[in-house]
């Protein structure tokens, strides 16, 4: 029987991916190491920087978009997946890229709304939104709405300040990507990179809110996975709770999440105690250890002390599904990896200090 990391059954048994290889005791390489792309997973992966987390977010993308019957959505704050998209030779790998991401304003529920513009919905601003949102499906027809409320003058002026500020971002149009747009099999890499802390949040959060609600409602069949890098600065905005509720409440829908972070003691205690696969890369600071040893004491205190991954690449996986600890070594990308450090030698400088080496 062939082990697959995330089930308990072998390769048979249903979808997997290709994810690496075993690494024995003296380093040298295993079997290959496959993962269930079946069913709905919480899988985090971590590691201090430059020691592959993206690399291997981009090699699980890779293999689900091989992947019958799933839609792999990959939010990309540093801009570094794009590459996904680029030909490879051989490669099977469809994906696409939206540079300029914009989310229809009705992704988010009301209470998203008031929660987006911080704005309590029993506030008198607040309860103008929530209402807005429930009746119009842009900010215009959200403006003209509360406009022609007969609330007080000065929470309609709260109200509207709110969503012009919101359309100042420029990532709302009833034009722009809802699940239904995001549920083919390819991967559709979201490039949030240009943008601030709060539209990035914005767009995840819709994005998020709308894959599970259009797999809640069946409006949607394939299985969405979605793909977080720089996990953190979203669970420290605004996209916050709807990324909780599918690590707490993603399987039943079958809604999938997988969360690199090199700062696994800044994304919340859930993310780490809901998670059923972790891959960690190698991690130094003790704050980040610690972090992970409190939410899964059951297995990792051992065996992170005793195998902690040494370089870029080699990974810890902790496996709840079959509650086995395994050493790996993530296979290579097929497609270019886009996250390389920038180095000086390879800058070419035509400048005077250039000229006197
Ligand atoms: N599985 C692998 N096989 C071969 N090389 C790898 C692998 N994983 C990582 N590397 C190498 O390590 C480098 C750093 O990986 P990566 O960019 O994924 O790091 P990171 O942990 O995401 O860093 P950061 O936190 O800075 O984004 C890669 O550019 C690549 O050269």
């Amino acid at each position: 029987m062939t082990f697959v990391l995330g089930r308990d059954g072998d390769l048979e048994a249903g979808l997997s991916g290709h994810l690496g290889y075993y690494r024995a005791l003296d380093g040298s390489r295993g079997a290959m190491l496959h993962v269930d792309l079946d069913g709905p997973h919480a899988v985090l992966i971590v590691g201090k920087r430059g020691y592959g987390k993206s690399f291997t977010l981009g090699v699980v993308a890779e293999e689900l978009s091989r992947a019958p019957g799933v839609s792999p959505v990959v939010i990309d704050p540093m801009g570094v997946f794009a590459t996904l998209a680029e030909s490879a030779g051989e490669t099977t790998v469809s994906a696409s890229v939206l540079e300029s991401p914009a989310v229809t304003p009705t992704s988010l529920d009301p209470r998203s709304w008031c929660e987006l513009l911080g704005l309590s919905p029993e506030s008198g601003a607040g309860g103008l939104v929530w209402r807005a949102a429930q009746e119009a499906a842009t900010i215009e027809g959200m403006c003209t709405h509360v406009d022609a409320s007969d609330a007080p003058g000065t929470d309609r002026r709260a109200a509207i300040n709110h969503l012009e500020l919101a359309r100042s971002w420029g990532v709302f149009d009833d034009a722009g990507v809802s699940a239904d747009d995001l549920a083919g099999g390819d991967v559709t890499i979201v490039d949030v990179s240009g943008l601030d802390s709060a539209p990035m949040n914005a767009v995840c959060r819709a994005i998020a809110e709308d894959l599970y609600r259009a797999r809640v409602t069946g409006r949607v069949q394939r299985l969405p996975w979605l793909l977080l890098d720089e996990a953190h600065t979203f669970f420290t905005g605004v996209a916050d709770p709807a990324l909780r509720r599918i690590l707490t409440r993603g399987r039943a829908p079958g809604v999938s999440l997988v969360l690199a972070t090199q700062r696994p003691s800044a994304v919340p205690s859930v993310a780490i105690s809901q998670t059923d696969l972790l891959l960690s890369h190698r991690l130094t600071s003790r704050a980040d250890l610690e972090a992970l040893e409190r939410a899964q004491p059951t297995y990792l205190r051992s065996s992170l002390d005793e195998r902690m991954p040494t370089a870029p690449g080699e990974v810890l996986v902790v496996d709840d599904a079959t509650e086995t600890v395994h050493a790996g070594r993530i296979r290579n990308r097929e497609t270019p990896h886009g996250g390389d450090s920038p180095s000086a030698s390879a800058v070419s400088i035509t400048d005077e200090r250039a000229d006197r080496h």
